[in-house]
C-alpha cells in the first residue's frame, strides 16, 4: 500500500483547515498546502500502451506535448514569494487545445502561469497537448498522462495545475498517474482570492465559494489527504491508517453545509447594510462612476491617477478584492463617486461569479462604466469580450461605457490602430504619463447627468447648510458675497428647486 511508504506529516484535513481559517484571523486556506510531494513511483508501471491514445489526430501532434515557452519563473521571483508568505510548490501547468486555437491556449497558459505565481508557486514548465476534447477520464489522453508523469519526475514538481476545472474524478486519476498534487485553474483562483480579500463581506464571499468548489470533491481530497497524510485524516482514533470512511464525509459534508448556511446569512446581512449605503448615495444624487476591466489592466492605478486615492497597485493578479469609492468632480464642480472594482478573468470560477454577483451589482447602479482595457496585453480582444459577458451577466449592458486602453505609455502607433479596431472612440490613457487622463475626465463629465435648471439665489449667512448643499449635490457656477448673505448661481436638479425658492433672486 502507498500508505505505509509516505513519510507522516503534520495533519492535513482539508475541511478542517477552512472551517478553522474562518474563525483565525488572517489565516488563509491553502488548497496548495499539504508539504512536499510523495516520492515518485516507477514509471514502468503505468500500464501505458503508446497506440492506446485513440483519437484521430495529426502525427506530429500527437506525438509530442507541446511547451509553453517562457512560462519559468526567474529566481529574482523568490523574495517577492517569501514577502507575501505564500507556499513555494514547484509547478507543471497543463493544457488542451484543439485544432486552431493554439494561440488562445497559449495566452490562457501564460494567464494560468501569472495566476500560479501570484499565488506562491514556481512554474517550472508548461504543456499543451492537441486534442478534439479533453479526455472524460484523465483530462490529458492517456499516452500523454504518462509523458507528464516523466517531465513532472525530471523537474522535480510537486504540483500539476490544469488550465480548467477538472472534475473531481479526473483530479483524483490523474494524481494517481502521475503522483503528485493535481489542482486546476479555479483552485488557483479561490486561492488568491482568499489570500487576497480584506473586508468581512470579501472573506466571507470566498470563503463560501470554496466550501461550493470543495463540497463535491470532498471523498477525492479525504483519499489523497489520507496518502499524503499516512492515514492521519481525521486525526482521530479509530480512523487509522484507512482513508476516512462514509461516516467522516457524511459528516464533513454536513459541517461545511451548516457552514455554509451561516455564511450565507451573514453575507445577506452585509448586503443589506451595502443596499442601506448606496440607496443613501442615490437618494443624495451623487452620479456614480466604475472602473472596471480585466485583472491588472490598471483599474486601480487609474483611480489613484485621476484621485489620489491610494489604492494597493501591484504586478499581480486580483490586487484589488474589494471596491474602494472615492470622490470626484467634474471641471464644472459637478460632484460624482468613482469606484474600483475586483477584476475579471476568463473562466471565472462560477462559484466565485455568483459569490462576486453582489459586489458587482454596483455596476448596474453605476451611471457610467470606464472600461479598462491594457493596451499591452497579448489579446486584448479576448479581454474586452470576458469583461462584457460580466456586465452583462450582472445586467449592467445599459449603463454607458467609456473604453480607455490603459498603459498607452507601453505601445507603439501600430498597436493603437489595431485597439483602435476593437472599439474606435477608446480613449488612450496612461496613469504613469498622465496621457489622455483629461480626455477620459471630459467624457465622463459628458456622460454624467447634468443637473438641469440654473438657479440665481441670495441665500442667508445662517443658512450656510445650503451653501453646502450645493457645493455637494449641484453645480455651482457663480459665488459672491453680498450684504444679504451669499449670492450663487448653480444648478440644481428640478426636484431640489422646492428648497431654494423662497431664497430665489427675481431676475
Ligand atoms: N507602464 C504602465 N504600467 C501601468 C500603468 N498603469 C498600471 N500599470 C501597471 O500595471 C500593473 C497593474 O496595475 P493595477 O492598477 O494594480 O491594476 P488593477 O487593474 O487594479 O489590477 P487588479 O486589482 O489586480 O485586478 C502594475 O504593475 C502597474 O504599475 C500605466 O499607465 N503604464
Ligand atoms: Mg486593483
Amino acid at each position: 500500500m502507498r500508505d505505509s511508504e509516505t513519510p507522516p506529516g503534520e495533519s492535513n484535513d482539508a475541511i478542517d483547515r477552512i472551517l478553522r481559517a474562518a474563525k483565525e484571523p488572517g489565516a488563509t486556506m491553502t488548497l496548495f498546502s499539504s508539504g512536499r510531494a510523495q516520492a515518485l513511483q516507477d514509471g514502468a508501471s503505468t500500464g501505458y500502451d503508446g497506440e492506446s491514445d485513440g483519437d484521430q489526430l495529426e502525427r506530429e501532434a500527437r506525438q509530442s506535448l507541446r511547451r509553453v515557452e517562457s512560462l519559468r519563473t526567474e529566481l529574482e521571483d523568490v523574495t517577492e514569494v517569501e514577502y507575501r508568505k505564500v507556499r513555494l510548490e514547484r509547478v507543471v501547468l497543463v493544457g488542451v487545445y484543439r485544432r486552431n486555437s493554439l494561440e488562445e491556449a497559449e495566452n490562457s497558459m501564460q494567464e494560468l502561469a501569472a495566476l500560479a505565481e501570484t499565488a506562491g508557486a514556481v512554474v517550472l514548465d508548461g504543456v499543451l497537448q492537441r486534442r478534439p476534447n479533453p479526455d472524460p477520464a484523465t483530462y490529458l489522453g492517456r499516452g500523454k498522462v504518462a509523458e507528464l508523469k516523466e517531465i513532472v519526475a525530471a523537474l522535480e514538481a510537486d504540483t500539476v495545475v490544469a488550465d480548467t476545472e477538472l472534475a473531481p474524478s479526473q483530479r483524483r486519476a490523474l494524481e494517481d498517474e502521475i503522483k503528485v498534487k493535481v489542482i486546476d485553474r479555479t483552485a488557483v483562483i479561490l486561492d488568491i482570492f482568499s489570500q487576497h480579500a480584506k473586508s468581512r463581506e470579501g472573506k466571507a464571499q470566498v470563503e463560501l465559494a470554496q466550501m461550493e468548489y470543495m463540497l463535491p470533491r470532498l471523498r477525492g481530497w479525504g483519499e489523497s489527504m489520507s496518502r499524503q497524510a499516512g492515514g492521519q485524516v481525521g486525526g482521530g482514533a479509530g480512523m487509522g491508517s484507512r482513508g476516512p470512511g462514509e461516516t467522516k464525509i457524511e459528516l464533513d459534508r454536513r459541517r461545511i453545509r451548516t457552514k455554509m448556511a451561516k455564511l450565507r446569512h451573514q453575507i445577506a446581512d452585509m448586503k443589506d447594510a451595502r443596499d442601506v449605503k448606496r440607496a443613501t448615495r442615490e437618494r443624495n444624487q451623487v452620479p456614480a462612476v466604475a472602473i472596471v476591466g480585466y485583472t491588472n489592466a490598471g483599474k486601480s492605478s487609474l483611480l489613484n491617477r485621476i484621485t489620489h486615492a491610494g489604492v494597493l497597485v501591484e504586478n499581480v493578479l486580483f490586487a484589488t478584492l474589494d471596491a474602494t469609492v472615492r470622490k470626484a468632480s467634474t471641471e464644472d464642480g459637478r460632484p460624482y463617486t468613482i469606484a474600483d472594482t475586483v477584476g475579471f478573468v476568463r473562466n471565472l470560477p462560477h462559484q466565485l461569479v455568483e459569490a462576486f454577483r453582489s459586489t458587482l451589482e454596483e455596476l448596474q447602479a453605476a451611471d457610467v462604466i470606464v472600461h479598462a482595457v491594457d493596451a499591452s496585453h497579448p489579446d486584448p480582444a479576448a479581454q474586452l469580450a470576458t469583461v462584457r459577458d460580466v456586465i452583462g451577466e450582472v445586467e449592467a449592458h445599459d449603463v454607458p461605457e467609456i473604453v480607455v486602453f490603459t498603459k498607452a505609455d507601453l505601445v507603439d502607433s501600430d498597436r493603437r490602430l489595431e485597439l483602435q479596431g476593437l472599439a474606435n472612440d477608446g480613449i488612450f490613457v496612461s496613469a504613469h504619463t498622465g496621457e489622455g487622463i483629461d480626455l477620459l475626465l471630459a467624457r465622463i463629465a459628458e456622460l454624467l447627468p447634468t443637473p438641469e435648471v440654473t438657479i440665481d439665489v441670495l441665500l442667508p449667512f445662517e443658512r450656510g447648510d445650503l451653501v453646502s448643499y450645493l457645493h455637494e449635490r449641484g453645480a455651482v457656477l457663480e459665488l459672491g458675497h453680498e450684504e444679504g448673505g451669499t449670492r450663487l448661481k448653480a444648478r440644481v436638479n428640478p426636484d431640489q428647486l422646492g428648497l431654494f425658492e423662497q431664497f430665489t433672486v427675481a431676475g
